[in-house]
C-alpha cells in the first residue's frame, strides 16, 4: 500500500509543487487548502504523514496539531513556516510535531523529511502493534490465571507476593487480596505451609522443582493432597525476578488411586475387606525381610494360606516351603519329625532321618498349631530360632540351618503363658511380626467374593456349570456366623455342588446346620466362640462317627477335630 501524505497550505504553488514531487516518488498525496478541509480529510482517511503550514487562515497549524492530539492520531506532522519564530517552534514541539522546517523547502529537503517522517510512522505503527499485542496477551493471561483450577502464586526475590489467583483462596483458605505484597513466608495460615520450602528452594537454586507431593494438613480440609511445582521467574532468561508456585489439588486422584490399589486377592488369598487390605500391606512389607512371623486366628480363617503367601512372596520362594502340624504328633514323634534323628537314636530308628528343619533349609518352615507343643519342644524350638542350628535326636553335634520360621495358632498364647503352658521367651521370639487374621463374620463383605471364587473352583472340579446362588442362599450365607470360617464356607459350597444339578444353587442344597440356622436364626455354635464339646459330639453323631464328615459339618479342619476329640477326651462308641 502506498503511504498516504496530506499537504496543507494556502499557497497553491506549494501544494501543487509538493504534490508533484511526492507523487512522483510513488506516494498517495492529498492536499488541503485550509484548516477545515484538512479536518475533513483526517476524519475520512488514515494518513501516514502530514506536512502542514503553520498559518492556516483563521486557524494556525498549532490548532491543527492540537486537534491531531485530541483525536489521538498517530500520524507524524511536519510543520513548515515562512516566518519561523521561537514561540511557534516550541509550541509545535510541545504538541508533538515531528519536525519544524522553515520555507523555502528544496526538493531534496522535502524528500528527506518525508522519508524520515514515514520511517517514524512505521516505528510508531510497530510500537502501537506491540502494545496492542502485549495488552491482548496480558488480558488472555489474566483470563487464564483467573480460570485456572490450580492455585498460582508469584513472588518476588524477597518472597513478597506479586500476584495470586482465586484458586489459591479455595485451596489455601486465605483471601488473595490480603496476601498481595506480603511476605509469603509470614502469612498467617492454619496449614502446614510446606509450600514455602518449595518457593525458597526455587529462588535459591533458580531451578524448577517439579511435582512435590504433600499433604496440606489443614484443619478445615483434612486429607488434602497437593502437587507443588516451583519455577523461577526470569527476565530475558537471565535476571531473576522471583518465583511462581503452582498448587494442584490431587486429593480426588489420590483417593481413586488408593481405591484402585485395593486388591481383591493377594497370592491365593481372596478378600477385599479393609481388614484384608491391611494384611496384604503387611504381607508386602514382609516380602523382603526374614523375620519370624506369628499368624493368629480362628480355625479355617486362612492362616496356612497366609504362610504360603509369605513364603512365595519372599526371596526364599524357589526354596522349600515345609509344613508341620505340631498338634498331630506326640512329643517324641514331633521332636524327631522336626529335628531328625540318627540311626539307633531310639528303638525303631533303623536309619538316619532328615527332620523338617533340614528339609526346609534355605526355605521356610511353617509350624502350625504351635500353641500345642510340649515344653521340651518349645525349649528346642527356642534354641533353633536363636542359634540357627539343630541337634538331631541321638546326635549332639549341632548342624547349621538357614530357615525362616512362620508359626500359626488358633489359641490364645498369652493365656497359655499365664498358665505356664507356653514359654514367654519363645512367644516373643516367634511374634516378631504378628498377623491377626479376622474371622469370616468380621469381614462379611468378602463373602460374595469368596462365593465366586469357590464357584470357579468347584465348577472345574465337578465339571458343572453352576452360575450362582439363589437370593435365599446368599441371604442365608450373609447371616450365618460361620464358626468354621472360610473352610466351612468352602465345604458348604462343596456340599451344594454335590446336590445341585441345575445352574443355581438353592436353599435345599445347603447343609442342615445352615438351613436350621436360617430357620431359627440361632447358630449351631456361636461364631464368637470356638466349637465346644457338645458341638463336636452332635456333629460326630450326625456323621455316624466319621470324623472327616463331622469336621465338614462343623466347618473345621480334620486336624482340628482330631485335636478337639483328644482335648475333650471323647471316646468313639463304634470302636
Ligand atoms: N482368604 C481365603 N481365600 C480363599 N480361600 C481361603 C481363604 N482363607 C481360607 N481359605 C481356604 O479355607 C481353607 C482353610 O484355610 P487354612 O487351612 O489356611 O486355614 P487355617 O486358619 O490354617 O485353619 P486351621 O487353623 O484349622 O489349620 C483352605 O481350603 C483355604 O484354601
Amino acid at each position: 500500500m502506498k503511504p498516504k501524505i496530506l499537504i496543507i497550505d494556502d499557497e497553491e504553488n506549494i501544494r501543487f509543487g509538493f504534490e508533484m514531487i511526492l507523487a512522483d516518488q510513488g506516494y498517495d498525496v492529498m492536499t488541503a487548502i485550509d484548516y477545515d478541509s484538512a479536518l475533513k480529510i483526517i476524519s475520512d482517511k488514515e494518513l501516514d504523514l502530514i506536512i502542514s503550514d503553520i498559518i492556516l487562515g483563521s486557524h494556525s497549524g498549532i490548532d491543527f496539531l492540537h486537534e491531531i492530539k485530541t483525536r489521538k492520531l498517530h500520524c507524524p506532522v511536519i510543520m513548515i513556516t515562512g516566518e519561523p519564530n521561537i514561540q511557534t517552534s516550541t509550541d509545535a514541539v510541545r504538541l508533538g510535531a515531528f519536525d519544524y522546517i522553515p520555507k523555502p523547502i528544496r526538493k531534496e529537503t522535502l524528500l528527506r523529511i518525508t522519508s524520515h517522517g514515514l520511517q517514524h510512522k512505521k516505528l510508531l505503527d510497530t510500537k502501537i502493534q506491540m502494545e496492542e499485542d502485549n495488552l491482548r496477551i496480558r488480558h488472555n493471561m489474566e483470563a487464564i490465571f483467573r480460570s485456572l483450577k490450580d492455585g498460582v502464586v508469584t513472588v518476588d526475590k524477597a518472597l513478597r507476593v506479586i500476584e495470586a489467583n482465586e484458586a489459591v483462596k479455595d485451596l489455601c483458605r486465605f483471601p488473595v487480596k490480603d496476601i498481595t505484597g506480603k511476605n509469603f513466608g509470614e502469612i498467617q495460615t492454619r496449614c502446614s505451609r510446606s509450600c514455602i520450602n518449595v518457593l525458597k528452594k526455587t529462588l535459591k537454586t533458580q531451578k524448577t522443582i517439579n511435582e512435590f507431593r504433600i499433604e496440606c494438613r489443614h484443619p478445615d480440609k483434612p486429607g488434602q493432597i497437593v502437587l507443588l511445582t516451583g519455577s523461577p521467574l526470569r527476565h530475558n532468561d537471565i535476571k531473576s525476578l522471583g518465583a511462581v508456585l503452582v498448587v494442584r489439588d490431587i486429593t480426588r486422584l489420590t483417593n481413586l488411586e488408593r481405591e484402585l490399589k485395593e486388591r481383591n486377592q493377594f497370592h491365593r488369598i481372596i478378600g477385599k475387606s479393609h481388614r484384608m487390605q491391611k494384611i496384604y500391606a503387611l504381607l508386602e512389607n514382609l516380602s523382603d525381610t526374614d523375620s519370624t512371623v506369628l499368624i493368629t486366628g480362628k480355625t479355617g480363617t486362612g492362616k496356612e494360606l497366609i504362610a504360603d503367601a509369605i513364603h512365595h512372596n519372599s526371596t526364599r520362594k524357589g526354596k522349600p516351603f515345609v509344613k508341620v502340624n505340631c498338634s498331630a504328633l506326640s512329643e517324641n514323634l514331633l521332636e524327631s519329625e522336626l529335628f531328625g534323628h540318627v540311626k539307633g537314636a531310639f528303638t525303631g530308628a533303623v536309619k538316619n532321618r532328615e527332620g523338617r528343619f533340614q528339609m526346609a533349609d534355605q526355605g521356610t518352615l511353617f509350624l502350625d498349631e504351635i500353641g500345642d507343643v510340649s515344653p521340651l519342644i518349645q525349649l528346642k524350638l527356642l534354641r533353633v530360632i536363636q542359634e540357627k542350628e539343630i541337634e538331631r535326636v541321638g546326635d549332639s553335634t549341632p548342624m547349621k540351618i538357614d530357615v525362616r520360621v512362620i508359626a500359626a495358632t488358633n489359641c490364645n498364647l498369652k493365656e497359655k503363658i499365664k498358665t505356664g503352658a507356653f514359654r514367654e521367651d519363645l512367644y516373643y521370639r516367634i511374634k516378631v511380626v504378628d498377623i491377626p487374621v479376622p474371622s469370616l463374620s468380621e469381614r462379611r463383605e468378602d463373602i460374595p467374593l469368596l462365593i465366586n471364587h469357590f464357584l470357579g473352583i468347584f465348577n472345574t472340579r465337578f465339571k458343572k456349570q453352576i452360575n450362582g446362588l439363589s437370593n435365599e442362599v446368599v441371604t442365608a450365607f450373609m447371616n450365618y456366623p460361620w464358626p468354621g470360617n472360610i473352610r466351612e464356607l468352602e465345604h458348604t459350597m462343596e456340599h451344594g455342588f454335590v446336590l445341585c444339578q441345575g445352574q443355581t444353587m438353592l436353599f435345599d442344597h445347603l447343609p442342615v446346620e445352615i438351613k436350621e440356622y436360617s430357620g431359627t436364626q440361632k447358630p449351631v455354635c456361636s461364631g464368637k466362640k470356638s466349637v465346644n464339646k457338645d458341638d463336636i459330639l452332635n456333629a460326630l453323631e450326625k456323621a455316624y462317627w466319621n470324623k472327616s464328615q463331622a469336621a465338614r459339618l462343623l466347618g473345621i479342619g480334620r486336624r482340628t477335630i482330631y485335636r478337639k476329640i483328644k482335648e475333650y477326651k471323647i471316646l468313639d462308641p463304634t470302636k
